[in-house]
């Protein structure tokens, strides 16, 4: 097949920062540019813990990928969002929440929010991993335009989240690869590189849905990266039940653990509660673009609490965790996705579980 030559694409401007004072969450930067010299995995790992195990949110530095890399991503993702939606919203390219597959074109409008007549805001893109499993899941000619660019950023994306995993390996005194080797680029999983916006609303609707841009949740897969976001807006709720902003780090990512490695740390890796509201005064006419990279585990990968060193003194695991009946990968993610996604209506779930075998989670904590 000849090569066609992208179709140039504008450049997306960065916002500039919000000039209001906000209730900022205190984030660690974790600095990665060292990552492979003698020692230093070891005192990144020690710099961690106290992060991880409290909120499982960080920041991370120094990953290797410039300023311009990270923008094209958002200028590819710009162009998409403005295509017209019978292009983005044609039905072969749709994510298919009835079956819980989150890959593909979430549209905007299509819910309503808390039980009002506010519709939901936001519209993403989840782009599989270049594996030949994902062939036949939805990829839009658009972006087939943009193809290698955005199939480097994903691999790249997977190799960044991997040095993470490291580290979590080390908190928890497993063998260094023992998560990465549940994450890997060749393996099926529901990985998704994505591409998101909200849509500003008028003060009067969000007003309807106490400012709710995306409600309060955890993360379903391992965990996630979020490109440094300058328009404020994602909160997360710290362990004394306040809501703080996150504050974004220059040409950084912000990582959160998600459920699975929530799940299989024993809850000594927290998966927690987020949600985007409306942003400040300043910032809420902006389309908030979003880049991320979401982690999922394996498919086939068991869900059950790692026979770690620590999490044994600490009695989180008993010597007999290998035996209970393990949740698959892929069976925890679609059922998650489909429960989360698969109505007409994002209701308030504060107080509320989602159970699945041996694996339960709070989505809000009352
Ligand atoms: O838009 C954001 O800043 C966060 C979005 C989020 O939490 C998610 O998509 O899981
Ligand atoms: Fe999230």
């Amino acid at each position: 097949m000849p090569s066609i030559a992208p179709a140039p694409l504008p450049k997306w401007q960065r916002p500039s920062k919000t000039t209001e004072k906000l209730d900022w969450a205190d984030i660690k930067v974790i600095d990665l540019s060292r990552f492979d010299e003698p020692g230093e995995k070891q005192r990144l790992a020690e710099d961690l813990r106290e992060a991880v195990h409290k909120t499982g949110f960080f920041s991370i530095t120094g990953t290797g990928l410039t300023q311009d890399e990270v923008e094209r991503q958002y200028d590819i993702g710009q162009a998409y969002f403005n295509l017209p939606l019978e292009e983005k919203g044609d039905p072969k390219y749709r994510c298919d929440f009835a079956k819980g597959n989150y890959f593909g074109y979430r549209a905007a409008n299509e819910k309503k929010i808390m039980g009002t007549q506010v519709l939901d805001n936001v519209e993403s893109v989840n782009i599989p991993k270049f594996i030949p499993s994902n062939e036949h899941e939805p990829f839009t000619p658009f972006l087939q335009q943009y193809r290698s660019e955005i199939e480097a950023f994903s691999r790249r994306s997977l190799d960044i989240a991997a040095k993470v995993f490291t580290l979590f390996s080390i908190i928890l005194e497993l063998p260094e690869d023992y998560f990465s080797t549940q994450h890997l680029y060749r393996d099926p999983s529901e990985d998704h590189l994505r591409y998101m916006i909200y849509r500003p609303r008028s003060e009067a609707d969000d007003a309807k849905v106490q400012n709710t841009w995306s409600r309060a949740h955890t993360d379903f897969g391992s965990l996630t990266l979020l490109w440094s976001q300058d328009v404020a807006g994602l909160q997360l709720k710290t362990p004394a039940g306040e809501w703080k902003f996150v504050p974004p780090v220059d040409n950084g990512i912000v990582c959160n653990v998600g459920d699975t490695l929530d799940f299989w740390s024993a809850g000594y890796l927290k998966s927690t509660i987020h949600r985007v509201v409306r942003p400040p005064p300043d910032q809420a006419h902006i389309h908030r673009l979003g880049l991320f990279y979401f982690v999922r585990p394996g498919n086939e990968v068991d869900i059950k609490p790692a026979p770690s060193p620590l999490l044994k003194r600490l009695g989180l695991v008993g010597e007999d965790a290998e035996s209970a009946r393990p949740v698959r990968g892929l069976e925890y993610v679609r059922e998650r996705v489909k429960n989360y996604h698969n109505h007409n209506d994002y209701a308030d779930m504060k107080g509320k579980k989602f159970k699945m075998g041996n694996l339960e989670i709070e989505d809000e904590a009352a």
